[in-house]
């Protein structure tokens, strides 16, 4: 549909192809349908894949993950009515493309990651990535760090990922968050994991993770407790820090997102992360990263619409408001 006549749009911002023009299943997949960036050379908020997965300690296949989310993308539309917002209207997103990562050398893959990401903050405001699997969190939080110094770090998993090693490898999709912490990128006052669950190696791993920083919003206390009384505890949490948001898709329950590498039984519903990031729209969200969609274990794009909905819920809270 054209837009409203109510949106916001400045007539220099390009949104998405016009779905009643150019049907939705027509055209390259780019995210939601937007403009690449080197159409219209800055943006304000800039989406890119990062299809790296060789970090992974069990079910490989992420590094499909950007295609996957960018094919289930094509049905969002300019409107968020949850928060009153046009996330392509109100601030210039483009699709950066994928940023390229070797997939034989994590060290490598990780420079390549933080200078592709530092190299697209010369020309958008904010990154959100597509992944990948976790461990590109680690080059993303360099990047960010770089700009901003210590920020919040949000983090919606199932997983700690404040791990040591794997099989002696210190940087893997089990880990980035403990290197982040050893290497100063996050305020450790103000970072928190949303929807830990399942079996742990250790309880010590309990006690490292708050060492390195973390508070904990687990699957348990959402239950008891209600969304509401969870939504406080995380906006107490981060005050009014620059926020990073990383959020791995196995936080949603694998019944609302089959399609991902280290599944666990007992997580969220869509509806409940999408309230949450919503609750954040007053935040200063510097950058994010949607990672952990495995499309092979995939079923009828549930976990691709979960995660791309997810991304636009976050570009929504992203949006300046009028
Ligand atoms: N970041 C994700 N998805 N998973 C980490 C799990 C590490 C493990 O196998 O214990
Ligand atoms: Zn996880
Ligand atoms: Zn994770």
């Amino acid at each position: 549909m054209q837009p409203t006549p109510e949106e916001p749009r400045d007539r220099d911002i390009r949104g998405p192809v016009d779905a009643s023009v150019v049907p939705r299943f027509a055209g390259i997949a780019t995210f939601a349908r937007l403009p690449r960036l080197d159409e219209v050379g800055r943006a304000h908020v800039a989406i890119a894949g990062v299809p790296f997965d060789s970090g992974v300690s069990y079910r490989p296949g992420a590094r499909f993950g950007p295609a996957h989310v960018r094919e289930a993308s094509r049905l969002l539309r300019p409107y968020n009515p949850a928060q009153d917002v046009f996330p392509f209207g109100a601030q210039q997103v483009a699709d950066a493309g994928d940023i390229v990562a070797n997939p034989f050398d994590i060290a490598e893959a990780v420079r390549q990651i933080e200078a592709g990401a530092l190299d697209l903050a010369r020309h958008a405001d904010k990154l959100v990535a597509i992944g990948g699997d976790h461990t590109i969190a680690l080059p993303l939080l360099r990047a960010v760090h770089a700009k901003h110094g210590p920020v919040a770090v949000l983090h919606f998993d199932a997983h700690l990922d404040t791990w040591d090693t794997y099989f002696g490898a210190p940087t893997t999709h089990g880990t980035p968050f403990r290197r982040a912490s050893e290497e100063g990128l996050i305020d450790l006052t103000a970072s928190m994991h949303v929807g830990i669950r399942g079996p742990l190696y250790a309880k010590s791993d309990l006690d490292d993770d708050e060492r390195l920083g973390f508070s904990i919003v687990t699957s348990e206390y959402l239950e008891e407790n209600g969304l509401a009384a969870a939504i406080d505890r995380m906006r107490a949490r981060i005050g009014d820090a620059p926020l990073y948001i990383s959020i791995d898709i196995d936080v949603l329950d694998p019944a609302h997102a089959p399609g991902t590498g280290t599944p666990e039984a007992g997580g969220l519903t869509s509806r409940e992360l999408l309230r949450m990031i919503r609750s954040l729209a007053d935040r200063n969200i510097v950058g994010a990263d949607v990672v952990e969609v495995a499309p092979a274990y995939d079923h009828a794009q549930l976990t691709a619409v979960a995660a791309s909905h997810v991304a636009y819920e976050l570009i929504s809270a992203m949006a300046p408001r009028a």
